[in-house]
């Protein structure tokens, strides 16, 4: 994941929107000046439209306006306290709520689970369901009303039987009108949600599944809380839209007074001999319409704005050292058949590993022999063999679309692209289980803190959905949160979290869940060079501790290689490296993999050696040829070269010592790294060098400087292909 920005922006400035400064100007420049936000003032919603649209929208405002102030200047109202309490009125609006009421209670019972299904599952006709469902909005409501006569009428389809199995006959009865109106109001309901389910990510279901909740739980607990604004402001419009119901009422139920004459029925009645009264029923269900779109729009629709967050930076990171032992890269690399940089076949339990820090306390469970092994077989689009000891922490690296979140998801059960054919996490086989009981954690790239949840409930979740009391789960996180080094925030919605804080609590989440498999995707990509740091030094501290084995996918070479006790190389779905940090940094056995190490690799085929006692000649695929002094394999045989490059030496003029392989080249950049500077070469091959910046100044570099590239042939190292 990449953050750029455009240089020289002000933060939060949109693009273009940056009013023009010109320096020194003078005379005929001054007009042309643009004064600071003037760009700005011409963009707000204030400023002056063009007349050829401002005035249709005027004349639709007025013609939305007119008929409105027509009921408020018709409404009699010297009388009206007295006219909206008459017996028949007040009837009519008891039965007006009670219809309405009940209308909305039949839409979310269908409705919301509708809305769910067809936001969330692809199936054959969800277009069609989809029309079906919109049909009543656009629908006549007298043909609504027609309609419901055909099929819930005595003589349609369905009705005769309703009313022989239950006594119930819909038509004529206040029962009729409820259905009538919920006939035409289920639409709003279902597409205000549709939308709002379709807007939220699953990765917040996903995650609570891995956490152990099942899908019923995830619904109640994540989506429903999660959409609520959309699910109120669907069910304020559906109650609104039943309440005014008139069409599909009166065709289908009837008027019958206190029975099925609601207020709309009223006024339709009143106008052929009261008009006044008419104007006055109106006016009270217009007040009511009026008040619902103005909750909507205070409340509902707009949403809570989350709490603004801190400074990116996590200023509750432990110093370095605060905390326990820690496992250190080399501390996983113990599992038997793993080196030799090929995936490895599952390997059997190799029993557990010494633990190289203090107990962490509180524990996850071990299993009966203390630790839990992971062997996985993965087909589909990703193909992995893994058999990676207890306590083993794994770097997934590999390029932009390698595989490396198909891998996890296909561990987790997430996705049908890929499967866990075999997947035993200790010994226990979860291969078929549904991903709430394989006891896989998730960590998703942001961390998926649920946002309605405070850091300690987010915490306690795993917990709660695997049948712990609440005191208990809430107790037990705390703990947890206090180990990450953020338990002072317990209170705290993710909205109020910096982005080190919501990873320590996300992480801290998914162990308290007590996992036997843990799954972190890019855990520090978001975070600022400070923060990842002091982050990085807490992950490793708390996954010495873990008992399982966790997966760690990166991008970046140091995490991968100072969290990690085995690297797994993925590139188009396959493993090509499965080995310890070292091996993977010494042998790299992709160009990818060494690229990312930071480390010179051009494939090529051997040729014969060459007369001047050098052990092989590789032709480089891209141009160029390398001498090497370790011998190579035969002629013929594809192999990658590997030089570090600190070990490229960088001339004005040819060197005419010791290097055997010299080529010119050209600097194309030259950026710092640590206290050197890495100058990138185009040549054949192109070349990365690292050099002092004494040195750089000797040579007098700059971008765009001719250079002579030598690299001695002893600094040559070949992987085979
Ligand atoms: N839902 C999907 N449907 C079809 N193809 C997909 C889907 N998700 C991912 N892919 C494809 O599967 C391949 C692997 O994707 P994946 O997300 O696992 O890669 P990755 O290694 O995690 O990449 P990145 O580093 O960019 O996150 C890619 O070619 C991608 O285009």
């Amino acid at each position: 994941m990449s953050r750029t920005g455009t240089p020289g922006r002000v933060p939060g400035e949109p693009p273009g929107e940056r009013p023009e400064q010109h320096g020194g100007s003078t005379g005929g420049t001054t007009a042309r000046r643009a004064r600071p936000g003037a760009r700005n003032r011409l963009r707000r919603p204030g400023g002056r439209p063009p007349l050829a649209l401002a005035l249709p929208a005027a004349l639709a405002v007025a013609f939305l306006l007119v008929p409105l102030a027509g009921v408020l200047a018709g409404t009699p109202w010297t009388g009206l306290p007295e006219r909206l309490t008459r017996p028949a009125v007040l009837e009519a609006l008891t039965l007006s709520l009670a219809v309405s009421g009940w209308a909305l209670l039949l839409s979310l019972v269908l409705g919301v689970p509708l809305a769910w299904l067809l936001a969330r599952v692809r199936f054959p006709g969800r277009s069609l369901v989809r029309v079906l469902v919109m049909l009543p909005m656009v629908l006549p409501p007298t043909v609504a009303g027609v309609a419901l006569l055909q099929g819930y009428g005595r003589q349609g389809l369905l009705g005769g039987r309703l009313e022989a199995w239950t006594g119930l006959s819909l038509p004529f009865s206040t029962a009729g009108a409820v259905v009538a109106a919920a006939f035409v109001s289920l639409p709003f309901l279902v597409i205000s949600l549709e939308g709002a389910l379709s807007g939220l990510h699953p990765r917040y279901e996903e995650t609570a599944a891995s956490l152990g909740a099942p899908p019923l739980r995830v619904f109640a607990t994540v989506t429903l809380p999660m959409v609520a604004p959309g699910l109120l402001a669907g069910a304020a419009l559906c109650w609104a839209r039943a309440l005014g119901e008139f069409g599909a009422t009166i065709t289908f139920a009837g008027n019958l007074p206190g029975t099925t004459q609601t207020l709309p029925l009223q006024v339709y009645l009143l106008l052929q001999d009261d008009p006044e009264g008419a104007t006055a029923v109106s006016l009270l269900l217009l007040a009511i319409a009026t008040a619902v779109l103005i909750a909507l729009r205070g409340r509902w629709l707009t949403g809570r704005r989350p709490a603004a967050s801190p400074a990116g930076v996590d200023h509750s990171a432990p110093p370095p050292g605060a905390d326990g032992g820690t496992r250190t890269p080399a501390d996983g690399g113990t599992e038997a058949g793993t080196d030799g940089g090929t995936p490895s076949a599952p390997e059997p339990n190799p029993g557990p590993e010494p633990s190289p820090g203090p107990a962490p306390e509180p524990s996850p469970p071990a299993a009966p022999d203390g630790g839990l092994p992971l062997t996985a077989e993965v087909t589909g689009s990703t193909r992995v063999s893994l058999g990676v000891p207890a306590g083993t922490t794994v770097a997934v690296v590999g390029p932009n679309g390698a595989g490396k979140t198909t891998l996890l998801r296909a561990l987790l059960g997430l996705t049908p692209r890929a499967r866990a054919e075999r997947l035993f996490l200790g010994d226990r086989d979860v291969s078929a289980l549904p991903p709430h009981r394989r006891g896989v954690a998730w960590v998703p790239q942001d961390g998926a803190l649920f946002p309605h949840l405070s850091a300690l409930a987010n915490t306690a979740y795993g917990a709660r959905a695997q049948g712990v009391s609440r005191a208990d789960a809430r107790r037990e996180a705390q703990r947890w949160l206090d180990r990450l080094g953020v338990g002072g925030l317990a209170h705290r919605r993710p909205g109020e979290l910096s982005g080190g804080q919501a990873q320590r609590v996300a992480l801290a989440r998914a162990l308290a869940a007590h996992p036997r498999l843990l799954l972190l995707d890019e855990p520090l990509a978001a975070l600022d060079q400070t923060t990842r740091a002091a982050v990085r030094h807490t992950l490793r501290t708390h996954l010495a501790g873990f008992p399982g084995v966790c997966l760690i996918v990166t991008h970046d070479p140091v995490e991968a290689v100072s969290l990690a006790g085995r690297v797994l190389v993925l590139e188009e779905g396959r493993a090509v490296q499965y080995a310890a940090p070292p091996e993977v940094s010494r042998h790299p056995r992709s160009p990818w993999v060494a690229r990312m190490l930071g480390r010179n690799a051009w494939p090529g085929t051997t040729a014969a050696a060459d007369g001047g006692g050098a052990a092989g000649v590789l032709h480089l695929d891209g141009g160029g040829r390398l001498v090497a002094a370790d011998p190579l394999p035969p002629a013929g045989s594809r192999v990658l070269a590997v030089v570090g490059p600190e070990a490229v030496s960088l001339h004005t003029r040819r060197p005419s010592g010791s290097p055997r392989n010299v080529w010119r080249g050209t600097v194309r950049e030259i950026g710092a790294q640590g206290g050197r500077l890495r100058v990138l070469i185009d040549a054949e091959p192109d070349v990365v060098a690292e050099i002092t910046p004494q040195a750089a100044a000797d040579l007098s570099l700059g971008e765009g400087s001719p250079v002579w590239v030598g690299v001695k042939a002893t600094e040559v190292t070949f992987v085979t292909l």
